[in-house]
């Protein structure tokens, strides 16, 4: 059996990986806040744990595995979108308008998500399925002395849990000094974080103990897991933003109400989407929507799911990335070169050793790629290809025949070059070049010939007249 090596958090080395058990491996990864579409830094993790469900599937069978992905669907932002639609005069209850805009945005999600080639998770559970399951866990948190009520709040007091920072590898006092904790009266510590909080009159609240009110977002997950996957499972993932203090409040939340379990063994956090050195957030700003990249916007063409797939996974997940328009066009290339190659080829039963021994590599997708490219085989290159979500049958409509006679203008340019050598006015040869690529053809030129390759946005009605 393929050994698995995975970076984990928790150690912050690269480990082997032996799941609980072998017949049911689990994995929860935290899911998105479902208020609005979300960008394209919301699609890492996505692609990332996507990968790793594969592999999973691969090496202890698609019946062995079980991912749970989560929707947050109560939360203020959500709250505001659904007034914000009632104050503009929209029908129905505030409740309605709540649930009416998380339907719409997991619908959205799905079909984003999905056009990237992502594999539905085995359970996608919502938060508000679970209230009751989170005011149990509470109430066993504060019956044991690691949380307490006050005004109408529950807290869970941090320093009732030893390894409390673990995760992080800091101490409380450090993590305290570097983060914004919220002061509150009612609070013992101003590190403790909240558990349940009153709803306003006229928003979403459950009763429970404590009176009318809602779960804090931490004890989702920990509720959630629980619920699913049981005191302890094997893998929990999330982007690094998350890492503090969202997974380092589930750990002590879970091990303090489940003490009997390890909670997650191995804790896989993906690095950001950048924009100019900083995280592509809601927040500050600076993102765009995976619809707009996938439809195009702003006068820029669509990218297909699978180009926007292909981009992510040259990057490897423990590093930052930029998404840059350059990227998207080589891996056009590369993709629309594939897909001849395979077109009508039925994948091989099996994937090429190379392929898979980079993955089980902590995820090496790159070298993953790097060996796909030395792949002869068409059968064994679709059957590899698969191990990353890419050159599916049902993902390959992007790539219309190229209309234009691309190796005729491949020849002319080779003849200018050759020309221009005895020349030395190589301003033929630019031209050409730059009417190609403003066509959406990539030139590759080198001693040994001209090579042609038409991105996604290629237009062969631009080539006219060459
Ligand atoms: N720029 C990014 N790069 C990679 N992953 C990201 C990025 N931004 C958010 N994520 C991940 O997306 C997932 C969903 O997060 P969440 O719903 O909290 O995002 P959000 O609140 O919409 O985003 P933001 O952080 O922009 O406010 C989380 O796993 C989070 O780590
Ligand atoms: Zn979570």
């Amino acid at each position: 059996m393929t050994q698995i090596r995975l970076r984990n958090s928790l150690t912050r080395k690269v480990e082997d990986f032996h799941p609980i058990d072998a017949k049911n491996v689990r994995m929860y990864l935290c899911g998105p806040t479902v208020y609005d579409r979300a960008h394209l830094g919301n699609a890492r993790p996505v692609v990332v744990f996507d990968v790793l469900y594969r592999l999973l599937r691969h090496v202890y069978g698609p019946e062995h595995v079980t991912y749970v992905r989560n929707f947050t669907d109560v939360d203020d932002k959500i709250n505001a979108t659904a007034l914000a639609r009632k104050e503009a005069g929209a029908e129905g209850s505030l409740e309605e308008l709540i649930r009416a805009r998380t339907e719409e945005t997991i619908g959205w999600y799905h079909a984003d998500m999905d056009a990237l080639g992502a594999l539905r998770p085995d359970q996608e559970p919502r938060a508000t399925d679970y209230i009751g399951a989170m005011i149990a866990m509470i109430e066993k948190l504060i019956e044991d002395g690691h949380a307490y009520a006050a005004e109408g709040h529950v807290l869970f007091r941090v320093r009732s849990y030893k390894d409390y920072g673990a995760l992080s590898g800091r101490t409380v006092d450090d993590m305290m000094a570097g983060a914004r904790v919220e002061v509150a009266p009612f609070k013992e510590d101003p590190m403790d974080f909240v558990l349940w909080k009153p709803s306003d009159e006229g928003l979403p609240g459950w009763e429970s103990p404590w009176g009318r009110g809602r779960p804090g977002w931490h004890i989702e997950c920990s509720a959630m897991s629980y619920e699913l996957l049981g005191a302890s499972f094997d893998i929990h993932g999330g982007g690094i933003d998350l890492q503090f203090p969202h997974h380092e409040n589930e750990i002590a939340q879970s091990c303090c109400a489940h003490p009997e379990g390890s909670f997650a063994n191995y804790w896989l956090h993906n690095e950001m989407l950048q924009v100019e050195g900083k995280k592509m957030s809601k927040s500050l700003g600076n993102f765009f929507t995976v619809r707009d990249l996938l439809d195009g916007h702003d006068g820029e063409k669509g990218i297909p799911g699978e180009v926007i797939r292909f981009v992510f996974l040259q990057t490897h997940y423990t590093k930052p990335m930029d998404w840059t328009a350059e990227k998207a066009r080589t891996a056009a290339a590369t993709l629309r070169k594939w897909r001849t190659t395979v077109d009508g080829v039925t994948p091989s039963p099996e994937a090429a050793p190379e392929v898979i021994a980079a993955l089980a590599d902590d995820l090496n997708t790159a070298g993953a790629i790097a060996a796909l490219h030395k792949i002869d085989d068409p059968a064994v290159l679709k059957a590899s290809a698969a191990m990353l979500g890419l050159l599916d049958d049902g993902m390959g409509d992007w790539v219309a025949a190229p209309e234009a006679d691309l190796s005729g203008l491949a020849d002319k340019l080779v003849a200018l070059r050759a020309n221009a050598m005895e020349t030395k006015d190589f301003a033929p040869v630019d031209a050409m070049k730059q009417a190609l690529v403003a066509a959406g053809v990539e030139v590759r030129m080198s001693k040994a010939g001209v090579e042609l390759l038409p991105g996604s946005d290629f237009d062969p009605a631009k080539l006219e007249g060459l």
